[in-house]
């Protein structure tokens, strides 16, 4: 549970969009920009699942973060600073892992998420009409045994099951609650996903991922 006072800086740090701003992009380990300390979280999941929609929607912007219908669309690390400079947190987009992704793009992930002192959380998204398939449930488990092996000191993960509205209202309620069994299932250590949608206004989930973030930079 959130406190009181952490609840309303969480509100108040997303709630100037306009200093949302872009700050870099990294194709290679060597090109992940320095940013003097201020806490990051990055986004993971497959190509498509809607990680660029989710932080544009985080942010309150609309188009800040390219997204497209075609899947493997963002091709770099992207980072974005939240509030006015040097940044409250940083969030980070990635390209997407699956059928579309490249190994270089899992290398530069594995690069950052490694060796990132920064980093605080792994947002691991999965798409609430398709479930986990066999990439996605390697990708959580590999995750999980880094939290485990850290004791989650060096950073933490939650999923986020996105798209909700493209589950049939009377599947919703069950599907969501077989995801989540089996997300647990297979990492132990993940927090409570948290669902989404970003299909139309008002959107579903955000503030509370917004307040994950908040939760996981505020530690
Ligand atoms: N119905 C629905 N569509 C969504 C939602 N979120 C994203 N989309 C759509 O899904 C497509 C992919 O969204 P992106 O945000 O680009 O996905 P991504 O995970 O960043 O994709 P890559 O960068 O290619 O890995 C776009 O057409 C979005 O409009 C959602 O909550 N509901
Ligand atoms: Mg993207």
């Amino acid at each position: 549970m959130l406190t009181a006072t952490k609840t309303k800086t969480a509100v108040n740090i997303f709630s100037h969009p306009q200093h949302a701003q872009f700050l870099a992009a990294a194709a290679s380990p060597s090109s992940i920009p320095k940013l003097h300390g201020v806490p990051e979280v990055i986004v993971t999941g497959r190509a498509n699942v809607g990680k660029s929609s989710l932080l544009n929607a985080v942010l309150g912007r609309r188009d800040l973060l390219r997204t497209s219908k075609k899947p493997g669309h963002t091709k770099t690390l992207n980072f974005y600073q939240v509030g006015k400079a040097p940044g409250k947190a940083i969030l980070v987009d990635a390209p997407g892992y699956g059928g579309r992704g490249r190994p270089e793009w899992g290398k530069l992930f594995d690069h950052y998420t490694e060796n990132r002192k920064e980093l605080r959380r792994i947002f691991i998204l999965f798409n609430g009409g398709h479930g986990l398939n066999e990439i996605d449930a390697m990708m959580l488990q590999s995750l999980d045994e880094r939290v485990q092996a850290s004791a989650g000191l060096q950073f933490t993960l939650q999923a986020i099951i996105t798209k909700a509205d493209t589950i049939p209202d009377r599947k919703l309620s069950s599907s969501i609650t077989q995801l989540k069994k089996d997300i647990a299932q297979v990492a132990p250590t993940c927090l409570d996903p948290i669902v989404t949608s970003t299909a139309k206004y008002p959107y579903t989930g955000i503030n509370a991922v917004r307040n994950a973030i908040m939760q996981a930079c505020q530690r």
